[in-house]
């Protein structure tokens, strides 16, 4: 038996040598698509149909062609074509992003003045408004600038002077382009994720530079493809000027065919320029859209003049070898001293729903509170009442006995200004589940946003300052790094940095580790266990009772909006007094 057996095996061996020596001969046939061939083939046949045609027939006056294509007056209404819509792109898409920004302001008349705006203008065809723009002197003879109900005029001029045929064309297009492109800008912030919104507004940057850093650039991902459509659309609307009879491409080449009779070869001279004017704004789409598209892809293939540029660039310097995580944060250009938190009697309500129900807290400088409970319970919303992100209806919050979002006044409490609430956010942290790391900037861009612009540090000192703590939460190696090039960890790290880059006095945890895949979690709670030794005071709502039994000095347990009990975890997770508490901690230890 076991003969047989070695001879069979023997003999497959040699089977397959066999099929291994003669496998060179083999010719490999590619699989057949006869209906992909048949399309080619189908296509092959159209395309020189076409150009036989186009060639082959006279009528179509190529010679004549040739001879206005670059004639000088043709050039003329060319030049003043790409004018038309290189002004009317400019002022129609900075009118239309302001138009947007208005509409989702929070001012109600600003937002309905826009809205009543882009209503009517997208109503009105643009034919009429150039012709009613053209009769403007008919209804205002002059155009006055002055001080209302006083005697002092600044210009007053005759309408038909200031209105001339491009004038109204340009103002035309301009109003007509605004109102559909603030439509497009409107669904570009839309479509950006709110936590980019909360993230920005938590590291206390200027309402302004929310929006043209951090809002309004990921829109452009979705702005530019419609963005484009429009500005096509605007380079061919440009003929509809003729009947203001502005010698523009097409309106030159109908003055040019009334005397020539050659209609077809002077229509095929603007059709060609047409082409190639959306070949180039096709063109200039591509790349603008892959200058938009910085960190939303994860390996982007450099563009050939990319590589060059990189070789160029000054590179950013490079970190000092400076020691990693091992280091600690108790560096005093990393840490400062914490704020004592006091949550006095808050309550908050979604609706008629209770979420915090009389809230009381002291939470000592420097201490490490984490918060337990039942998912729904409210733990987050009170995190988020602490920097303001969320408004409460009673009580207060204070840190170092200086109100969070308030000014007191007597026994009033006003509500501070925006801007206000914003630099004083720059004292409370704030490390978000789902990180919320601005995509489009790199690790060192993202780190040294707030410091320039809400700390007012000098440049070179703010990279300083993110080295360091790069260094701290070892990541030194990824400061070039776009977010979404990083691991779940690695980005959590990132914006545990991040948030310290402002050296704040409260730092708040929400769920850190629960976006994360476990063997990421120790990762993170490395860097907060190092933190916790720093003097920072520390909030933690989360979900790792162990972590909490670790490195907290006081366990809150929250249950329904309200706080059951609070001490050290000790006590708290041997002893717990409420029963619901000892239900949960049983359920979960
Ligand atoms: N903006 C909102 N509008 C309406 N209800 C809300 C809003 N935010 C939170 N809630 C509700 O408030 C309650 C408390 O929410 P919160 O996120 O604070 O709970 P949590 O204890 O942090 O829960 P989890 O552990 O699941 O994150 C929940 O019932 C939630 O549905």
């Amino acid at each position: 038996m076991a003969l047989l057996t070695d001879y069979a095996a023997g003999a497959e061996i040699e089977r397959r040598s066999d099929a291994r020596q003669s496998n060179a001969h083999y010719r490999i046939v590619p699989a057949r698509h006869p209906g992909r061939a048949l399309g080619t083939i189908f296509a092959g046949v159209m395309i020189a149909a076409v150009l036989y045609s186009v060639l082959t027939n006279p009528r179509w006056g190529w010679p004549v062609f040739a001879e206005w294509f670059f004639a000088e007056p043709v050039l003329a209404g060319l030049g003043r074509t790409l004018l038309l819509t290189a002004l009317a792109t400019v002022s129609g898409s900075l009118f239309g992003t302001a138009l947007a920004l208005a509409r989702v302001s929070k001012s109600p008349l600003l937002a309905s003045l826009s809205f009543g705006y882009i209503w009517l203008l997208r109503s009105i065809p643009l034919i009429v408004l150039l012709l009613v723009l053209n009769n403007l002197g008919y209804l205002y003879e002059t155009i006055t600038l002055s001080v209302p109900f006083t005697d002092t005029v600044f210009v007053n001029y005759p309408t038909t002077q200031l209105l001339t045929p491009f004038a109204a064309a340009f103002l035309g297009l301009t109003l007509n382009q605004s109102a559909f492109f603030a439509e497009i800008v409107r669904g570009g912030i839309l479509s950006v994720d709110h936590g980019q919104h909360e993230a920005a507004a938590a590291l206390g940057l200027p309402r302004r530079r929310q929006a043209f850093r951090i809002v309004l650039p990921q829109a452009m991902r979705s702005i530019l493809p419609t963005g484009f459509n429009e500005i096509i659309g605007l380079a061919k609307s440009t003929s509809m000027v003729y009947v203001l009879a502005l010698p523009e491409l097409f309106y030159t080449v109908q003055v040019i065919y009334r005397r020539n009779l050659e209609v077809i070869p002077l229509l095929m001279v603007a059709t060609v320029w047409y082409l190639v004017i959306m070949t180039g704004l096709s063109i200039a789409q591509h790349y603008i859209e892959r200058y938009f598209s910085k960190g939303a892809i994860r390996n982007p293939a450099p563009l050939p003049f990319q590589a060059l540029l990189a070789r160029i660039r000054r590179p950013v310097p490079e970190v000092s070898s400076a020691p990693q995580s091992k280091a600690g944060f108790r560096d005093a250009q990393v840490s400062r001293l914490g704020g004592a938190v006091h949550v006095h009697g808050i309550s908050k309500s979604f609706g008629s729903f209770k979420v915090l129900d009389d809230i009381e807290l002291n939470l000592p400088a420097g201490s490490v509170t984490a918060i337990l409970g039942p998912s729904g319970s409210g733990k987050s919303t009170l995190l988020r009442t602490i920097n303001h992100l969320e408004r409460v209806e009673d009580g207060f919050i204070s840190i170092d006995g200086e109100l969070v979002g308030y000014r007191q006044k007597g026994d009033t409490l006003y509500e501070l200004k925006e801007k206000d609430i914003l630099q004083r956010r720059a004292d409370i942290g704030m490390v978000f589940q789902n990180f919320n790391l601005f995509p489009h900037l790199t690790v060192l861009e993202n780190l040294i946003e707030a410091p320039l612009h809400v700390r007012g540090l000098e440049r070179a000192e703010a990279i300083r300052l993110a080295q360091d703590l790069l260094a701290r939460v070892g990541l030194s190696d990824k400061i070039n790094a776009y977010p979404r090039q990083l691991s779940g960890g690695q980005q959590q790290r990132v914006a545990i940095a991040r948030a310290l880059a402002l050296r704040p006095k409260v730092l708040l945890f929400d769920e850190p580790t629960s976006a994360l895949d476990p063997e990421l979690v120790g990762e993170v709670l490395d860097v907060i266990k190092e933190l916790a030794r720093t003097g920072t005071t520390l909030v933690i709502v989360t979900h790792e009772i162990g972590f909490a039994r670790e490195v907290a000095d006081t366990v809150v347990f929250m249950n329904a909006g309200r706080v059951l009990e609070a001490g050290p975890p000790a006590l708290i997770f041997s002893e717990a007094q409420h029963p619901r508490t000892r239900e949960f901690l049983a359920r979960v230890l």
